[in-house]
């Protein structure tokens, strides 16, 4: 249990590859993120960023290896089990946003709160969307959300709920640089507030400049930054 308590994050000799491929994407990848720390994985496109993001939610499986977050073994879930799991758990902002395009602004950042079986009140959903600059766009349908605004519904609906534990794919890739940087206090405040354990996958020099520990993603494995 020691380790549970100080290891939020940890990934020990994963092994993984897409079916069809020729060769593991990942080898002898290990990660250990602690409570509350802001990580964030750099490397070029294709070397496997999201996809190791996709192993810590559960959404990905090793063919070899461990995933423990929390104190749970995510790779030991069933389906269902990791479904409910990262329900509770993980905050997600993924790379397309996958809002839900029949629900408002408002509502698709409720939703992780409306999954849980939470109250909610409107009024604090709408404030959490003013902090981040969304007050005017809350009753807003996705499609009539610029690219930057849609990235800021998917963040609000990632952090909504105070999850323990937040990843996130190209977290500022749509942002004006102000927007990113707010963005970025937002993101440091709930890592600092809420003990939110991250790891952001990016390629923004200013959320490089600004997260606890770096990792470059290359060769299959993670290689820590000074
Ligand atoms: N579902 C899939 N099936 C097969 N191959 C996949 C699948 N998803 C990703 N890949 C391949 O795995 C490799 C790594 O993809 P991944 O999206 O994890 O990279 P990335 O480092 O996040 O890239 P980017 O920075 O462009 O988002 C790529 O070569 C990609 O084509």
């Amino acid at each position: 249990m020691a380790q549970a308590e100080s290891h939020a994050v940890q990934l020990e000799g994963i092994r993984f590859a897409y079916p069809g491929a020729d060769r593991p994407l990942l080898e002898d990848l290990d990660l250990t993120l602690a409570r509350g720390e802001l990580a964030a994985v750099l490397g070029p496109s294709g070397v496997g960023k999201s996809t190791l993001l996709n192993l810590v939610a559960g959404l990905a499986v090793p063919e070899v290896g461990r995933v423990t977050v929390l104190g749970t073994e995510v790779t030991a879930l069933d389906e269902s089990a990791a479904a409910r799991w990262r329900r509770a758990h993980l905050g997600f902002v993924f790379q397309q946003f996958h809002l839900l395009p029949y629900l408002t602004v408002a509502e698709n950042v409720a939703l992780p709160l409306a999954l849980q079986g939470e109250r909610w009140e409107d009024e604090g959903v709408r404030s959490f969307l003013g902090r981040l600059g969304l007050a005017e766009q809350a009753d807003a349908y996705p499609r009539h959300l610029s690219g930057g605004q849609a990235q800021r519904t998917a963040i609000a609906r990632a952090l909504i709920h105070r999850p323990p534990v937040l990843l996130a794919d190209e977290l500022t890739g749509n942002l004006d640089e102000e927007t990113a940087v707010a963005v970025m206090d937002l993101l440091v405040e709930a890592v600092e507030e809420l003990c939110t354990t991250t790891l952001v996958v990016t390629h923004a020099p200013e959320v490089a400049a600004r997260v606890h520990t770096r990792y470059r993603l290359a060769h299959h494995r993670l290689h820590r930054e000074p």
